[in-house]
């Protein structure tokens, strides 16, 4: 009998980038490349935290997932479609926030809601105004008179106002105040059960952002990217149970080990215990939050 693999919502495999400007002066090693050999299989249902340092290539590997910046290598495929050929109805079942929100100035809320009501068949215009009203965000003024904040909240609004069963959102919540953020995160969370309902398949969310804090409460994968690479992509629980931190004298090369680095005083090594350590790593070590392993990745 042969088991059938569900398709996963994103996938992408060998995914280039070359740059397509000479590298800025004042890197101390030129970058040829925005995206180098990136692979992710992002599941149905999972909310994935896109995670790295500025200029890691988060925006790029959405822009190339979404076909709108095309690769020179590689492919993706968006909910089992080539992303460089996505169809009508894959494109309709899309929410896309880019780290700056694309308006116009001169319409208002509920007339941007009316240009994505022609645009997306399922938009809701209920939902819309309930996402407004839970959002605090003012429908009535113009775009270009709006807070930035507001309008990132307008952005988010109208990418959710058609029930998208994939949403891309690169930082979303950067210019948003606490209480917009828990809102719009409790939103998000809410999201898959809503649209579980019936026959709609659950939700898949790759987000970006530097507030880790909140990701770490919101996420089911993660994935860290560090100079256009996919340094670690993984479940965030199975990091959190498996992963562990351990502070030695010298560097241990093994499979176990999946990062090590210099400190003052010796190495850290983050050891991942599915991989059946050496004895030396077998015990000890603890485990780390998110901004932690940020730091370990990183450093
Ligand atoms: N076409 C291009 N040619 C050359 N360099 C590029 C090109 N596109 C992006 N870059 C550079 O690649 C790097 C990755 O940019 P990107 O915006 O994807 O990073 P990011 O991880 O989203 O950063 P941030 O967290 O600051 O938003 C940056 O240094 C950017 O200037």
């Amino acid at each position: 009998m042969t088991t059938l693999t569900p398709t996963p919502a994103i996938h992408c495999q060998a995914l280039t980038l070359e740059a397509t400007q000479p590298a800025a002066w004042w890197r101390r090693v030129p970058r040829q490349r925005v995206l180098d050999q990136c692979a992710l299989n992002l599941p149905v249902g999972s909310v994935t935290g896109l995670i790295g340092r500025n200029g890691a290539g988060k925006s790029s590997l959405i822009r190339c997932l979404l076909g709108l910046t095309p690769v020179s290598e590689g492919q993706a495929r968006l909910l089992g479609e080539d992303s460089a050929q996505l169809s009508d109805a894959v494109r309709a079942r899309l929410g896309y926030v880019p780290q700056s929100p694309e308006l116009f100035g001169w319409m208002t809320g509920q007339e941007h809601a009316e240009v994505a009501a022609s645009l997306y068949p399922g938009h809701d215009r209920a939902w819309f105004e309930q996402l407004a009203e839970r959002f605090a965000l003012p429908l009535q003024q113009k775009a270009d008179e709006l807070a930035q904040g507001d309008q990132q909240k307008l952005a988010l609004a109208l990418a959710l106002a058609h029930h998208p069963t994939l949403l891309l959102l690169d930082e979303p919540v950067a210019s948003l105040d606490p209480l917009a953020r828990r809102a719009f995160l409790r939103t998000l969370f809410e999201l898959p059960e809503r649209d579980g309902e019936g026959d709609a398949p659950p939700r898949t969310v790759l987000i970006s952002s530097h507030l880790l804090g909140d990701l770490e409460r919101v996420v089911s994968h993660v994935c860290f990217m560090q100079a256009g690479q996919v340094q670690l992509m993984d479940e965030w629980d199975a990091l959190l149970e498996h992963l562990r931190l351990h502070e030695v004298s010298a560097p241990i090369r093994h499979a176990a080990v999946r990062h090590s680095r210099a400190t003052a005083t010796g190495w850290q090594l983050l050891v991942d215990e599915r991989r059946t350590p050496p004895p030396a790593l077998a015990q000890g070590g603890r485990g780390l939050c998110m901004d932690e392993l940020f730091d370990v990745l990183n450093g």
